[in-house]
């Protein structure tokens, strides 16, 4: 039998790569010129509250391959993209940056900064500060933290730090015991990601199972595994307050029409 290179999760893999590819960037800009640059861009927008708008919000992402299904769409022009997202009402866009698996970049984000002027997530697999600071010198609002992927103590330091740049954290979790971590160090915007990151395996009613557990008033995200305005009914009846969308707006011709449909499937599911 062939011997794997590899023994851990996929997630264990993809922050294996993030790892490698960071430390390059670092190396060519030290976190103390990175800073210089933060400190040129406009304040953040406020992610949380185009979340918690009356109705269900939409985040809607440029995605341009995933681990599970290989390449998603040929995206020539992100900011077009963003663009149309923005038009058809969504609340946050979502950019994914992370180049060996999702063939995400830095590129892609400050194309649809430039183009929008609706708050955006840079979404990829945060393991240390420096991308943090990134995100922001990119013009990011929001940045996705992975339960799974941290410790308490590097959760901690991360929302304290987002804070500090005014912006705001999506934080991900898949498990009971991930969302309990996440709201005993405060997290405001909780995501709950049907796609379990280890096995790729997607279940739409492990949102259900963990969205009761959350307090009344929290802004809730359901992500991944939405194919179509029955599956956003579904999130938006279990207490949905956004759904994070990839794949059936990047593969969608009109995705602006997909987003208003989106949202009027979850104000006739309530
Ligand atoms: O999409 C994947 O295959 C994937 C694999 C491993 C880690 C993360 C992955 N996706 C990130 C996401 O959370 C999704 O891009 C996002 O929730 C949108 O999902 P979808 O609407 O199903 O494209």
């Amino acid at each position: 039998m062939a011997e794997s290179l590899h023994t851990g999760t996929v997630l264990d893999e993809i922050i294996e790569g993030v790892k490698e590819d960071l430390s390059l960037r670092i190396e060519r800009l030290p976190l103390a010129e990175l800073k210089e640059l933060v400190l040129r861009q406009a304040p953040a927008l406020d992610g949380y509250a185009a979340l918690k708008q009356p109705g269900l919000s939409v985040i809607a992402e440029v995605k341009r391959r995933s681990p599970s299904k290989g390449e998603l769409a040929q995206i020539t022009d992100p900011a077009a993209l963003a663009s149309s997202y923005a038009s058809g009402g969504a609340a946050v866009v979502s950019v994914l940056t992370e180049q060996r698996r999702f063939s995400g970049s830095l590129t892609d984000l400050d194309a649809v900064r430039a183009a929008v002027n609706i708050p955006v997530l840079r979404k990829d697999f945060t393991v240390d500060a420096y991308q943090i600071w990134e995100a922001r010198a990119h013009g990011a609002d929001l940045v996705l933290l992975i339960v799974a992927a941290l410790s308490d103590a590097e959760l901690a330091d991360f929302l304290a730090l987002t804070e500090q740049l005014g912006m705001n954290a999506l934080v991900e979790t898949h498990t009971e015991e991930e969302l309990q971590r996440a709201l005993s160090l405060g997290a405001k915007i909780i995501g709950v990601n049907v796609r379990n990151l280890k096995t790729l395996e997607v279940d739409r009613e492990v949102f259900a199972s963990l969205a009761g557990l959350l307090p009344a008033g929290s802004v809730l995200v359901a992500e991944s595994g939405v194919r179509n305005a029955e599956d956003v009914a579904h999130y938006a009846s279990h207490g949905a307050t956004a759904v994070l969308v990839g794949e059936a707006l990047v593969s969608d011709s009109t995705p602006a029409q997909r987003i208003t449909e989106f949202r009027a499937a979850a104000t006739h599911a309530n």
